[in-house]
């Protein structure tokens, strides 16, 4: 029996088996949650069943989070299939290629801008709207962030600035929702390879940079990171509301490797 037996949870941001979210999904199936996955496009349809089918997840829906019709629909038919539910997992960012290289002030546009911040932040905050009178008391949300919010790491540009509105997001939802008993948290992880850090320029270099300054010298993992979710969904951390945790080896504590 695990200790997210009985919590029925969304996965959101899954495209394939290297996502974060499928990751998270592992670790939340390990500790026997119930889940349901959205995928973002019919182009992922195939992938994101097949991985469903691999945990014996029953429930897969589209949605698009950058259109209001969608998130309403994705939530309707979570209630007519769990009536109420435990919470959900925003695995979610989108930046065009062009902006995670080079020089961010000569590369940002006004477009650009409210698109990154509309899919990487605002959305999380459209889901939790959208599903508040169907979350149970205890729930749980949870979205996954990064250190460029708060420092300045070359060619995130960008998704640093949408980092940082997503972790205020998470701080402002958390003290509206806590009367509710519902917790927001955030996952502020290391850089994992997957399909959206492949987009950022350098991106090898970046996670070396990390994986020699963490205090244990380990890559960060998937795994790590749904381990640390699995604890966030459950009623194990309920003292913990509106924290960005990081599951970084340590990496945002320090100024210098030892080895520099
Ligand atoms: N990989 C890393 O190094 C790293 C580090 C820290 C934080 N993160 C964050 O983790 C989260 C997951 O990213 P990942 O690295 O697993 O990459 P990923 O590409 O596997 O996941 C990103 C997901 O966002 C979805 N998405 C994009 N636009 C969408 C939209 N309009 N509607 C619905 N879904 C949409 C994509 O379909 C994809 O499944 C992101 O928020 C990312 O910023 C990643």
């Amino acid at each position: 029996m695990g200790f997210l037996e009985e919590k029925k949870i969304l996965v959101t941001g899954i495209s394939n088996k290297y996502s974060i979210a499928f990751g998270i999904a592992k670790a939340l199936h390990k500790q026997n949650a119930t889940l349901a996955f959205s995928y973002h496009t019919d182009r992922l349809k195939n992938k994101v069943y097949e991985l469903a089918k691999e945990l014996g997840v029953k429930i897969v829906i589209p949605c698009d989070v950058s259109d209001d019709n969608s998130i309403k629909r994705l939530f309707f038919n979570i209630s007519k299939k769990w009536i109420t539910f435990d919470g959900f997992i925003h695995s979610i960012a989108f930046a065009p290629k062009n902006q995670l290289s080079g020089d961010y002030v000569s590369s940002i546009t006004r477009l650009d801008f409210s698109n990154v911040l509309d899919v990487s932040s605002y959305s999380f905050v459209g889901m939790a709207k959208a599903c508040r009178s169907i979350l149970k008391k205890g729930s749980s949300l949870l979205t996954l962030s990064y250190i460029g919010s708060k420092k300045v790491v070359p060619n995130y540009n960008v998704m640093g600035i949408a980092k940082a509105s997503l972790e205020s997001n998470v701080r402002y939802m958390a003290s509206c929702m806590g009367l509710n008993g519902i917790r927001v948290n955030a996952i502020s992880s290391s850089p994992i390879k997957t399909l959206s850090s492949y987009h950022i320029k350098n991106f090898k270099k970046i996670l070396n940079h990390t994986t020699s300054r963490s205090l244990n010298n380990n890559l960060t993992t998937v795994e790590d990171v749904g381990n640390t979710a699995a604890f966030l969904c459950s009623d194990l951390s309920k003292g913990i509301t509106g924290q960005i945790i990081y599951v970084d080896g340590g990496f945002n504590i320090t100024a210098m490797s030892n080895s520099e």
